[in-house]
């Protein structure tokens, strides 16, 4: 469904990354892990083209989408769930998830039903609520497009250990639902219950790749890698 192949991008001329590979597949789900500052958020950006990559080719059903602008791949069907979450403060939790709704699965209804906190605060603005609500807000957003593949950077960073279950708890019911995603997050542990496949970044290049039961299997890759 998504193939990046050989991608390279970065900043003025300061290069993140180079020849980067990757694939997912309908239905699978993807981590996309490295320590901090080796190029995760700088791919997903590129993936989305949020920030054009400089070479290669991301392909999205077989069709290259590499320098076409942010909102049409979005409405080709990938959603990204931002770092920092990025809700909007004027806008209330129902206008959220009713201005950017199209039709499918998700509904407002049904959002409401899998984040049972934000139907609680559905007439609060996007400012008054708490970090991990505004994540909820911002999982929620993305889902209500009914995107294809559904990017996550760092959902459950800098939230309470109750808040962070939740947010695995919604993603384990996407994955049961069959959705593709890929997920960038720091906690390992959890990634490799949810993911089938996972990516390994190191400096801005593919450093490993391979299934769960690997990753799981072969400790030195967390403590080369992931610094774990
Ligand atoms: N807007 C920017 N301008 C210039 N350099 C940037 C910018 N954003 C990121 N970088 C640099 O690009 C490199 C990769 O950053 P990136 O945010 O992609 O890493 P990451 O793996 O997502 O890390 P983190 O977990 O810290 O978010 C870093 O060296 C970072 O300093």
């Amino acid at each position: 469904m998504l193939a990046v192949q050989d991608l390279t991008a970065g900043y003025g001329r300061s290069q993140v990354l180079s020849g980067v590979s990757l694939e997912v597949r309908a239905g699978e789900i993807v981590g996309l892990l490295g320590r901090n500052g080796m190029g995760k958020t700088t791919l997903v950006h590129a993936i989305t083209q949020l920030l054009p990559p400089w070479s290669g080719q991301v392909l999205w059903d077989g069709e290259a989408i590499a320098g076409q602008p942010a909102h049409r791949v979005a409405r080709a069907g990938i959603a990204l769930v931002p770092e920092g979450r990025q809700v909007f403060p004027n806008l209330s939790v129902q206008e959220h998830v009713t201005a950017f709704a199209r039709p499918g699965r998700w509904t407002p209804q049904s959002l409401f039903e899998l984040f049972p906190r934000l139907a609680e605060r559905r007439h609060h603005l996007g400012n008054e609520l708490s970090g991990g609500e505004q994540q909820m807000l911002a999982m929620a957003r993305a889902l209500v497009t009914n995107p294809r593949l559904l990017i996550l950077d760092e959902a459950t960073e800098g939230l309470a250990p109750l808040v962070r279950e939740e947010i695995w708890r919604v993603l384990g019911v996407l994955r049961e639902s069959g959705h593709a995603m890929l997920v960038v997050d720091k906690y390992v542990h959890r990634l490799v219950r949810l993911a089938d496949r996972h990516v390994i970044l190191e400096k801005g290049r593919v450093a490993w790749s391979g299934p769960s039961a690997a990753l799981e299997a072969d400790r030195s890759l967390w403590s080369r890698y992931l610094g774990l």
